[in-house]
C-alpha cells in the first residue's frame, strides 16, 4: 500500500494512524466550520470532511499523488452539535449539559483522489456519570478540553467520568480506524 496525506492538525489522529501502522504525512487544511442553516449533524461532519479533504487535494503544498485522507468530529446532544469550546466557560456549559447522560460522538471519515471521494460515518453512544460542579470545575482548571469537540478527550483525564461507550473508542478520539482500513482496501481493490 501506498501512503497518504492526512489533512490533519490533529495530533490525535496522527497518533491513531501510527498506531495501525499506515505511512502518512501531515497535510494541515484549514476550512469555515460553521454549519449550515438547520444542517443535520451528520451532512454537517461528513460535509467538512470532505471540503477538507478535497482543500487538501488542491493544496500546491502536495508533490504526490497518494490519497488524502480527512475526518471530522462533533459530539452531538439531541440535535445541537458541540464543537470545540472557545474558551473555559464555554467548556463548563458544555460539560454541564454532558453530565449524567448519553451524547452521541459523530467522525465522518473521508479518502479523495481527485474527483473521486469515498466517505463514511462512525457513530458512537458516550455516557457520562453525573458531574458535581466541583469536578467539572477541576477538569477546567487543566489545558485538555479546549481543542477538543465537547470539550473533553475520552484519552484523557475525562476518562475517569465516563461509565459506558457503546460504539468506536477511536471514532471517539477523531478517527475510526476501522474505517480507515476499509476506505483504504477499497480503495487499493480499485
Ligand atoms: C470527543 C473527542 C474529540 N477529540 C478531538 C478529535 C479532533 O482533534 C477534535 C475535533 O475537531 P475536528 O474539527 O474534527 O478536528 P481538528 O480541528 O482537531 O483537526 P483537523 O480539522 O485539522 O483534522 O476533537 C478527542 O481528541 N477526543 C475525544 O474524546
Amino acid at each position: 500500500m501506498t501512503a497518504i496525506y492526512l489533512a490533519s492538525a490533529s495530533p490525535r489522529r496522527a497518533q491513531l494512524l501510527e498506531q495501525i501502522g499506515i505511512d502518512y504525512q501531515v497535510l494541515p487544511v484549514d476550512i469555515d466550520e460553521t454549519p449550515q442553516l438547520n444542517e443535520s449533524p451528520e451532512h454537517y461532519v461528513c460535509r467538512l470532511a470532505e471540503e477538507k479533504a478535497s482543500a487538501a487535494w488542491n493544496d500546491t503544498r502536495r508533490t504526490e499523488p497518494w490519497p488524502v485522507l480527512a475526518a471530522d468530529t462533533s459530539v452531538v446532544l439531541g440535535s445541537i452539535i458541540l464543537g470545540k469550546p472557545a474558551n473555559r466557560d464555554e467548556g463548563i456549559t458544555m460539560w454541564r449539559q454532558l453530565s449524567g447522560r448519553s451524547h452521541q460522538v459523530l467522525t465522518a471519515v473521508c479518502l479523495c483522489v481527485g474527483l473521486k471521494k469515498r466517505s463514511a460515518l462512525s457513530v458512537s453512544e458516550v455516557h457520562f456519570r453525573h458531574l458535581s460542579d466541583e469536578e467539572i470545575h477541576a477538569y477546567w482548571q487543566r489545558d485538555e478540553g479546549y481543542d477538543k469537540a465537547g470539550g473533553y478527550g475520552i484519552q484523557g483525564t475525562a476518562a475517569r467520568y465516563i461509565d459506558r461507550i457503546d460504539g468506536s473508542y477511536s471514532g471517539v478520539m477523531g478517527l475510526p480506524l476501522h474505517v480507515v482500513d476499509q476506505l483504504l482496501q477499497e480503495w487499493d481493490a480499485t
